[in-house]
């Protein structure tokens, strides 16, 4: 009998390659408790590491006194900046081109900042030993507002820049001021205004808030004083950057560096930067000879590793009376905390923020930051946003609303009459940023017919006329504009090293194959997807491609994953280095069929001879053949490696529409609908982008309706458990709806846009639009989040409207 013969459709589904719902590779691990973390990684000899940390915000250490601790039995050694100064260590730099303490040198400048460490035979003796590090502070005024320390007479936070008038970001013009950037053109946008028939300004505060992943960020770094070499396993989303970081803090060659992030869960831009404690970590394994392992607790995380946002904001729009706009400004108050340790790339310490043109034809614009030092915990990273590009769409969402508002007219038609058209793309706002491919209409369009807005619209009305409705009906609507995938190495670089991504791909002699990449998932599922592209461009079955990174004596450099940069730009790298393999393949295949390569079609996974269909090779015949006998003058093998630096940007789109239902006795909100469109161009795997959105929701969720991080008085953060700090459950968690249109982008090999922060970003202003919407019968044109019921009944109460 013959074997059965089936069909190219058949034979593509079996490889489960891009457009497939795969089931994602590394649950089965997963769900079954047999991930591999960095708190279960145990060495032969490993010692414990514990941070004594500030009790005040801003102080000087008058003395510190050691005895105590080092007496406990089992404490190896209390080391302090006095300890780190002969290596130079007590101070690192940062991304942002600033300078950090590592541990605190005469003065802490945050609460819970480190200020020794302590180094025991287990977690236990460690905790006690820093109960019994006694240490004297004096303290000092302390200064929370970012606009009172500009003030004259403001206390002055760091010593250590005194008289310095220049920053890595120019001129300094104050002790506390960091930096002051702009973007875009200031004549333009001021001439606009001068001529506008409309114009709407408005305040608003993004509140800071912290990315918590579930697993709390830890290292166990182990040096080893016969060799000279240092390993590290690390929860960090770039460890090729570390290694680069910690070869050039160390001394130590790059090539006795070798570092690993193991499984990680979840990082959301928490797990970008290098802390204190990583670094105290692998000092203490150098001095000691030990492996020492160091992993926060929650409350640490939630107070000292980067939080993110914390933009105090003022947008203005200039308009025609018909609602066209023709300007706009935005000037930022940015509080960076003690250290400006935010994770940009360099040139931009405001990250992407001037994407805050949005998903709109703005003729003339301007922005400006301004970073200011507080007595706060540092950080500024981008909680699942690609460089403050939440705060950029937060701002530019509020503003058109509030410029519908005062013109009266609906949400949907300003949005619709303001985007930038189909046919202008590519585009360049006025900032500079060439997006590369959108179709805004066609998404507004299905979404404002899926959700029946006119009658949503409708039933509002309805409610608003009923003095007695027990609810108010709110509906927010966000049509944003993202810009992932850093980046082009001419405009974007950390440290230098320019930011692009890298894949290599080796195929076995009997057609399996493994592939390394530069990134490191967190839960994003690379392992899965990543193999799906290999397995469409070389016609091999996912199954049998083993993907691997994180580790970086085994995969090439790479700057992580992050600012949803993987697929953009990691993807690409594979994409390019399969056709590498692919073209190799073509040439062995030509060979064996003794035709030539243009004589061949490619078909799935199959060379082919051109009008014969019985003569074909397998990649997997050829796979063999590379190893066996290759043509005269290939040499053996089949694999590659590209590195990529992408041309620009990717710009993923979405359109969001929520419904609230508030409850005008207790302010509760009711997220009664949320319908979520993305565009993130081809989908490599729709059912892992659900889930992405899905998280990515739930996150916007958390930050619209509960995250803050308050501070009193003193600079105590309020709220640093999770009794305090708002994480949805499954139980707060609202419904979603997912829809899709699919907008390749034309200079990504594959037409993917990165997808993951999307969510997030535009789901943020989607709930501040409903939620003031549901107000804005009254007058109210803002509320500043995080709205949680007992703020919405203030307003509520303020505005004439409570039960
Ligand atoms: N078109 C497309 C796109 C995409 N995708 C898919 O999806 C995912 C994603 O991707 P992307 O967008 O590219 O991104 P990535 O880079 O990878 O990632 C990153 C992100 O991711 C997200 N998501 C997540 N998830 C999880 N689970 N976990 C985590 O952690 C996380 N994180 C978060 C964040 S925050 Mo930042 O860092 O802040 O900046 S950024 C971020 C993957 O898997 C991929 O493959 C597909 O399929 N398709
Ligand atoms: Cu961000």
């Amino acid at each position: 009998m013959n074997a059965p013969v089936q069909t190219a459709e058949a034979r593509e589904l079996a490889l489960a390659g891009m457009g497939a719902s795969r089931l994602r590779k590394e649950d089965a691990r997963f769900i079954q408790g047999k991930g591999n973390y960095v708190d279960d990684i145990k060495m032969p000899g490993m010692l414990h590491m514990d941070i004594v940390r500030s009790p005040i915000a801003h102080g000087r250490i008058v003395k510190i006194n050691k005895e105590a601790a080092l007496a406990i039995p089992g404490v190896h050694a209390v080391l302090t900046a006095d300890d780190l100064k002969p290596l130079k260590l007590h101070w690192m730099p940062t991304l942002a081109g600033d300078v950090a303490a590592v541990l605190a040198d005469e003065k802490v400048h945050f609460q819970m900042q480190e200020v020794a460490i302590v180094i025991a035979d287990d977690r236990y003796i460690a905790a006690d030993a820093v109960e019994a590090v006694e240490i004297e502070y004096e303290e000092l005024p302390v200064v929370l507002d970012p606009y009172a320390a500009l003030q004259p007479g403001a206390p002055v936070i760091r010593d250590d820049l005194a008289g310095k008038t220049e920053g890595a970001h120019g001129k300094r013009d104050h002790h506390n001021h960091i930096f002051t950037w702009d973007a875009g053109d200031k004549s333009a946008a001021d001439a606009a205004f001068d001529k506008a028939e409309v114009t709407v300004s408005q305040h608003m505060y993004y509140p800071r808030v912290h990315p918590c992943p579930l697993e709390t960020c830890g290292c166990v770094a182990s040096f080893d004083p016969i060799k000279g070499d240092l390993t590290t396993f690390i929860t960090s989303q770039a460890p090729h950057v570390v290694r680069t970081v910690v070869s050039m803090l160390s001394g130590i060659p790059e090539s006795k560096v070798r570092i690993v992030s193991p499984d990680i869960g979840g990082g959301f831009g928490n797990k970008v930067g290098i802390y204190p404690g990583y670094v105290c970590a692998i000092v203490a394994s150098i001095v000691l000879g030990r492996p020492v392992k160091w992993v926060e607790d929650r409350i640490e995380n939630i107070s000292s590793t980067a939080f993110a946002r914390d933009y105090h904001m003022d947008g203005e729009l200039a308009a025609t009376a018909d609602g066209k706009i023709t300007g706009l400004r935005v000037n930022v108050v940015a509080d960076h905390g003690a250290f400006d340790a935010c994770a940009d790339p360099t040139k931009f310490p405001a990250g992407m923020f001037h994407i805050v043109s949005g998903s709109y034809d703005i003729p003339a614009a301007h922005a400006s930051v301004k970073g200011v030092y507080t007595n706060k915990a540092p950080g500024g990273v981008a909680y699942r946003c690609s460089f403050r590009v939440t705060e950029a769409v937060y701002l530019i969402e509020r503003m058109v609303d509030v410029l519908a508002q005062k013109l009266g007219m609906d949400k949907a038609e300003i949005r619709a009459k303001n985007f930038v058209k189909k046919e202008q793309f590519p585009y360049t706002s006025a900032f500079g940023f060439e997006y590369d491919s959108g179709d805004y209409q066609t998404a507004l369009d299905k979404v404002l017919e899926a959700v029946d807005y006119k009658g949503l619209r409708a039933e509002q009305a309805a409610k608003r006329a009923d003095p007695n409705s027990p609810t108010l009906m709110g509906i927010g609507l966000v049509t944003f504009t993202e810009v992932v995938g850093a980046g082009p190495s001419k405009m974007c670089d950390i440290l230098g090293v320019g930011m692009f991504d890298s894949c290599e791909i080796r195929i076995h002699p009997t057609g399996s194959a493994i592939a390394r990449m530069g990134t490191i998932t967190q839960g994003q599922g690379h392992q899965t997807t990543y193999a799906q592209i290999i397995a469409t461009e070389l016609g091999i079955p996912s199954e049998v491609i083993q993907v691997e990174e994180g580790d970086t004596s085994t995969a090439p450099y790479g700057l992580g994953t992050y600012g949803s940069r993987s697929t953009p730009v990691a993807g690409a790298a594979i994409a390019l280095a399969a056709r590498k393999i692919h073209a190799k393949a073509r040439k062995i295949a030509a060979h064996m069929l003794e035709v030539n390569e243009n004589d061949l079609d490619w078909e799935v996974d199959r060379f082919k001879v051109k009008g014969d269909d019985s003569k074909f090779k397998t990649m997997a015949d050829v796979a063999w053949q590379a190893y066996h006998q290759p043509p005269d003058g290939l040499e053996p093998g089949l694999e590659a490696v590209h590195y990529y630096d992408p041309p620009n940007f990717t710009f993923p789109f979405g359109i969001y529409l929520c419904v609230v239902d508030i409850d005008r006795a207790t302010g509760e909100t009711k997220i009664r609908r949320f319908y979520a469109l993305d565009d993130c161009g081809t989908r490599i795997n729709p059912m892992i982008i659900e889930g992405q959105i899905h998280g990515g929701l739930t996150e916007g969720f958390a930050v619209a309706m509960g995250q803050q991080m308050p501070f009193d008085a003193q600079g105590n953060l309020l709220g640093n458990t999770l009794m305090d700090y708002f994480l949805p459950t499954f139980v707060e968690t609202p419904h979603w709806e997912t829809d899709h249109t699919v907008t390749p982008s034309p200079h990504h090999p594959l037409g993917a846009k990165g997808v993951a922060e999307s969510p997030h970003v535009g789901s943020i202003p989607t709930f501040t639009s409903a939620v003031v919407d549901a107000f804005s019968h009254l007058g109210v044109t803002h509320l500043d989040m995080p709205h949680n019921a007992f703020r919405t009944w203030k307003a509520l109460r303020e505005h004439g409207a409570a039960l």
